[in-house]
């Protein structure tokens, strides 16, 4: 990538402001970050974010030969690109610097408040079978099938250099498929800038993610998650969902009717005002078994020959529309239907309704849930399936954001739950303690006993042991995650389900 080429692909998109008259237009890149850290000899150097001056003095000492930003720095000699918005000039970059990546994939992305990891997690599991296939998720990122092309994510999306990097070790590995998560924060940062994905699914939205350093309000937040509708060829939308005219008309005014397809529960009222393509009916929704069937109303539904009944592997009325949605999705892709049976049969996602039994105790349910959607759909669940057992639930919430899931946490539990441990979740520079109390006063349902214990594992420890045959225990809001943040630290912990693991065997 020039700096010739770099002018006319920035100039095209109205990003660039000026250059230094030293701006050789030949010269090329050894490589690109925007971290003074990681630069070497040649490299291109974004300045970004909570930026520093001192981190370009470093980046030049360590041999970046040019630096892109939206102000400039007269004290630092080296050759300046000069942009309107660095954070879009980086996405643009990066996908240009690796040969855009994107367009020697399949890419399938998803979107919603609730469900991306899960759907995302079917669909790799459903394409598996016939494709090679990367994953960037919330839980891990795979971009081969290497030792060492499976590792952690630290982000749902990643910032778009990283992401660009990621997408480029899939095709050099490669992969065909690529099944990403794109969240709102994604399109707030532009960092997905200028990519188009093959298929965009939108799941579903509720008010979260409101606040301090995330959306300022719930409008925000629509429009950054609407974004992944008008930046996919094909799209899928959960036609159950709140906000369905706002979603519909976001997906019309870019996509042809006929690459726009709306799946609904049987009978929902929605499907009298718009034109759902795809039904589908609850036959089991039990602890044991999660079945639907699925019956195409619309030709071009029809088309993907996918009419049939399918065993969801996760417990969870909620986890239909997820299996739906990811049916839908990989059918658009060219999967064919007994491999799309597979793939939602047998999964395990890590920390996703993971169950854990015991001989003398409840039943142990390890899953993400961390906000009211996710919390009611969870215990409403557990609840309707264990009317005579108690429901207990161990619970916290994440310190420095999300206040607003506070409230939302006691209420979900005021209504389903019979015992509620609470406990610290990520207190990051919060008092666990005063996290819990909001939680606690938003209880409103004096059946339901409630306790403080800070330790995590501990407070796990006591579910269990307190639990009987026939209860069901609910460990929400962390997962596998193998760190609490504490204090702007990463602290290791060993993990909810790795601890009910322990905690389970023999008992
Ligand atoms: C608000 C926001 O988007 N922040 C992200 C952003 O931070 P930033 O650009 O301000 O970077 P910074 O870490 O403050 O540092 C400033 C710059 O100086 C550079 N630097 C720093 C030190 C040094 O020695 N040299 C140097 O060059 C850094 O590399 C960086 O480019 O870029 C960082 C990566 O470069 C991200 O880690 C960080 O995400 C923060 C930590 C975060 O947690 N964001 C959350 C809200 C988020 O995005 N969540 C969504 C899920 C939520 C949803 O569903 O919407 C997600 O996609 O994960
Ligand atoms: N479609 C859904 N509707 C409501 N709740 C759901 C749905 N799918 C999953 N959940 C609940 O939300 C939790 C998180 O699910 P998942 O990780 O798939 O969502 P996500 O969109 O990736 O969430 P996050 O943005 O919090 O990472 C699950 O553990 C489950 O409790």
């Amino acid at each position: 990538m020039t700096n010739g080429e770099i002018f006319k692909l920035l100039s095209e998109h109205d990003l660039l402001v000026k250059t230094s008259h030293n701006l050789d237009l030949n010269a090329d890149y050894a490589g690109i970050t925007y971290d003074s850290r990681a630069v070497q000899d040649g490299f291109l150097f974004f300045c970004k974010g909570n930026f520093k001056p001192e981190y370009l003095s470093s980046a030049k000492d360590k041999g970046a030969t040019t630096y892109v930003s939206e102000v400039e720095y007269a004290d630092v000699e080296l050759p300046a690109i000069i942009v309107n918005n660095v954070q879009k000039t980086m996405s643009l970059l990066s996908a240009a610097f690796f040969g855009f990546p994107q367009n020697k994939l399949t890419t399938i992305a998803y979107t919603g408040t609730k469900g991306k990891t899960t759907s995302a997690y079917f669909t790799k599991n459903i394409l598996d079978h016939q494709y090679k296939v990367g994953l960037f998720s919330t839980i891990d990122t795979i971009v081969g099938t290497g030792a060492d092309d499976e590792f952690k994510s630290s982000l749902t999306t990643p910032e778009s250099l990283d992401l660009f990097t990621n997408m480029n070790r899939v095709v050099n590995n490669k992969l065909d498929h690529l099944v990403m998560e794109v969240s709102s924060q994604a399109y707030k940062k532009n960092r997905v800038y200028g990519l188009k994905y093959d298929v965009g699914i939108f799941l579903n939205i509720s008010p979260d993610h409101i606040g301090r350093n995330e959306h300022p309000t719930f409008a925000d937040y629509l429009h950054c998650k609407e974004q992944l509708l008008v930046n996919s060829n094909s799209v899928v939308i959960n036609a159950d969902g709140s906000h369905l005219l706002d979603t519909y008309m976001t997906a019309k005014a870019t996509t042809e009717p006929e690459n726009i397809y709306l799946f609904a529960k049987a009978e929902s009222e929605n499907s009298k005002e718009y034109p759902i393509d795809f039904e589908y009916r609850s036959l089991a929704d039990s602890l044991e078994s999660n079945r639907i069937s699925l019956k195409a109303i619309s030709e071009k539904g029809q088309q993907l020959g996918i009419d049939g009944d399918y065993e969801i592997g996760l417990p969870g009325d909620y986890n239909e529309s997820n299996a739906v949605a990811s049916a839908i999705a990989s059918a658009l892709v060219g999967a064919q239907q007994d491999n799309i049976k597979a793939g939602l049969a047998r999964i395990v996602i890590p920390g996703r309704m993971e169950h854990f039994n015991t001989q003398s105790h409840g039943t142990v349910y390890v899953d993400y849930a961390h906000n009211y959607a996710s919390m009611d759909s969870v215990l409403s669940f557990l609840k309707s399936q264990n009317p005579h057992g108690k429901v207990i639930v161990v619970t916290g919430s994440a310190g420095d954001k999300g206040i607003d899931r506070r409230p939302g946490l006691g209420k979900a539990i005021g209504q389903s739950a019979d015992i509620a441990i609470l406990t610290a979740d990520d207190p990051g520079y919060e008092q666990p303690k005063d996290i819990a109390d909001t939680i606690a006063d938003n209880i409103n349902n004096d059946s339901v006993q409630v306790k403080y214990i800070e330790n995590r594992e501990t407070a796990i420890k006591q579910a269990i042991e307190s639990s009987q045959s026939g209860d069901v225990v609910l460990i929400a809001g962390k997962g596998r995650d193998p760190y609490q943040k504490v204090n702007g630290v990463d602290t290791p912990y060993a993990g909810d389900a790795q601890i009910v693991a322990e905690y389970t065997k023999g008992v």
